[in-house]
């Protein structure tokens, strides 16, 4: 297998919530590295869509392989639960909109960090310990925070040591739903920074669910619009967002210039 390989194949992903359409038929195919947008309006699908390929929600119809780290392509429907689970854990990450849903409230914020380097195997106190202190610094957060857990932080901070949580690890695919929203606008623009510079620097693989278009525009190589369950319109994301083919792209493009 090359590095040429794709990391993650789509294929006729479908979900019904009863009778509810949450989405149809999406094919995708991601590479290491890459960055991926989805957008589209409330109730378009995205974040079914984003539960499918982190394996959250079962599919009604359609497949996932992942190409694991020994670089096979495993279909992830047939993965047993702990392989599921330690994919999760490991070499995947899930930067959530509500920082409380991605972190132990209750746990320091150098034990947020630690846990996850637990679960690949780190045993030394004093190691964990300075690896958190390292990516607490990372993320800019003070290292003599490390001991205050996340409900004495600010929304901007919880979401920071949400994403030194989830990248700890070196994942190589990690899925976002709107890590800025509900933000500061100000606070929005660093926390955008710090992702864009972080993805780069770990040359991470990412599928991101934003209604903002900006934040689209900044962090994503390639886009997908999605409209009632569907996606209408992929490509480049410079080329989709100049050049919008679909009219409803067209629309949504537009009222983000108007706002
Ligand atoms: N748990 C659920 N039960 C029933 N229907 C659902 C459920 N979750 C989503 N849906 C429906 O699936 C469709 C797609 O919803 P989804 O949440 O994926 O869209 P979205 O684009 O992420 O929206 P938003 O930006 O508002 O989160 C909608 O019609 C929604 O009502």
């Amino acid at each position: 297998m090359t590095d040429d390989a794709p990391l993650l194949v789509a294929e006729g992903l479908t979900r019904y919530y009863g009778a509810r359409l949450g989405c149809r038929d999406v094919s995708l195919t991601l590479h290491a590295g890459e960055v991926l947008a989805i957008v589209g309006e409330s109730g378009s699908g995205k974040s079914t869509l984003l539960g499918l390929l982190s394996t959250e929600l079962e599919p009604s119809a359609g497949a996932i392989h992942y190409r694991m780290r020994d670089g096979e392509m495993r279909d992830l429907s047939a993965l047993t639960e702990g392989e599921r689970r330690l994919l999760l854990r490991t070499d995947w990450g899930f930067v959530r909109q509500h920082a409380e849903k991605g972190l132990r409230m209750a746990v320091s914020a150098g034990g947020n960090v630690g846990e996850r380097l637990m679960a690949v195997g780190w045993r030394n106190y004093a190691g964990i310990r300075n690896e958190a202190i390292d990516w607490l610094s990372r993320v800019e957060i003070q290292p003599d925070r490390i001991d205050d857990d996340p409900r004495a932080f600010s929304g901007g901070m919880r979401q920071r040591l949400q994403i030194a949580r989830n990248l700890v690890t070196k994942p190589r695919l990690v899925f976002m739903d709107e890590p800025t929203g509900g933000l500061d606008v100000s606070v929005q623009a660093r926390l955008l920074d710090l992702i864009r510079s972080l993805v780069a620097d770990l040359g991470l693989a990412v599928i991101i669910v934003t209604h903002d278009l900006a934040v689209a525009r900044l962090l994503s190589h390639r886009i997908m619009v999605m409209k009632e369950g569907r996606v209408i319109e992929e490509g480049l994301t410079d080329q989709v967002l100049d050049d919008p083919r679909e009219p409803y792209t067209q629309l949504l493009v537009s009222s983000v210039l108007a706002a």
